[in-house]
């Protein structure tokens, strides 16, 4: 069931920072309710820039992004953390912690500035660590992980979070097939209930099986985004990464393999 008061993400004449780029297009589009949009482009695209301001973590060269009717910029943090997660790419590892811990952190944006985690905080991440199929790990050291198991972690801790717009940065990075099309399932049954996701990825097999919207962004900052049937183009692929492809489809969904 789609949550009808699930506002959108929204980017208003958006011009996103890339250092030493021209402007390119500015991006005019809304993340809705139920959508899953997927983020293609080459490395230095701008990608990761685009969803970090999305987030509201680093400021756009133009225009502005909103929830719903709110510009991001005019909303406490805290306010922005409830509504709106970002599952990063790169991570560092700060105090050692255990998984059940890091997961955990998820609740803060819910509780007062000393306030401590209750029962059902931690109900909430033993489910998520359970659904990313980490709780056999709870009690280990964070930084004992091995890669793919570190990435479940990091979605684990935004399904602790609970927001309801889901930002992730190539959210299948150290996955295996079977963990990637976990996550790729779990992220459209968040959407299917009602919240939103934008993800990057790599991988256009992925974004062809498993994102209804897609958003390409050119290196030189020109962009085009839409249902995703209609950015499946195979020209189009080929000049966002200068690489020629064959495509068919399989079991419903195109597929795409480099050729040289
Ligand atoms: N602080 C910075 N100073 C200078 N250049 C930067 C800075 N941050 C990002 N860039 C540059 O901006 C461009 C866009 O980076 P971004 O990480 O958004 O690309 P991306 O599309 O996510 O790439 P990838 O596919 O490699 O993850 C890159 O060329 C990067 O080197």
């Amino acid at each position: 069931m789609v949550d009808p008061v699930t506002p959108p993400l929204v980017a208003r004449h958006l011009v996103i920072d890339v250092p030493g780029r021209a402007d390119g297009d500015a991006l005019n589009l809304e993340v809705k309710a139920g959508q899953v949009w997927g983020v293609l482009g080459p490395n230095g695209a701008g990608k990761t820039t685009l969803l970090h301001t999305l987030a509201g973590l680093r400021p756009p060269r133009a225009g502005e992004v909103l929830l719903g009717e709110a510009p991001l910029a005019s909303l406490r943090r805290r306010e922005v953390a409830r509504r709106l997660g970002l599952v990063f790419q790169e991570r560092h590892d700060g105090f050692p912690s255990t998984v059940l811990e890091t997961a955990l952190i998820g609740r803060h944006p819910w509780l007062s500035p000393w306030q401590m985690e209750d029962g059902e905080d931690l109900r909430l991440a033993e489910a998520a660590l359970k659904r990313l199929d980490v709780a056999h790990l709870a009690e280990r050291l964070v930084s004992t992980l091995s890669g793919g198991e570190r990435q479940r972690l990091a979605i684990a801790t935004v399904l602790t979070q609970a927001p309801a717009i889901w930002l992730a940065d190539e959210p299948t990075n150290h996955l295996d097939l079977h963990h990637q099309t976990a996550v790729m399932a779990l992220l459209n049954e968040l959407a299917a209930e009602g919240r939103s996701v934008m993800m990057c990825l790599h991988d256009l097999n992925l974004a062809g099986r498993w994102c209804d919207h897609l958003l390409l962004l050119y290196p030189d900052g020109q962009a085009c985004w839409g249902p995703a049937q209609e950015m499946l183009v195979p020209e189009a692929l080929e000049r966002l990464y200068g690489q020629r492809l064959a495509s068919a489809e399989i079991d419903g969904a195109p597929v795409f393999v480099a050729v040289s």
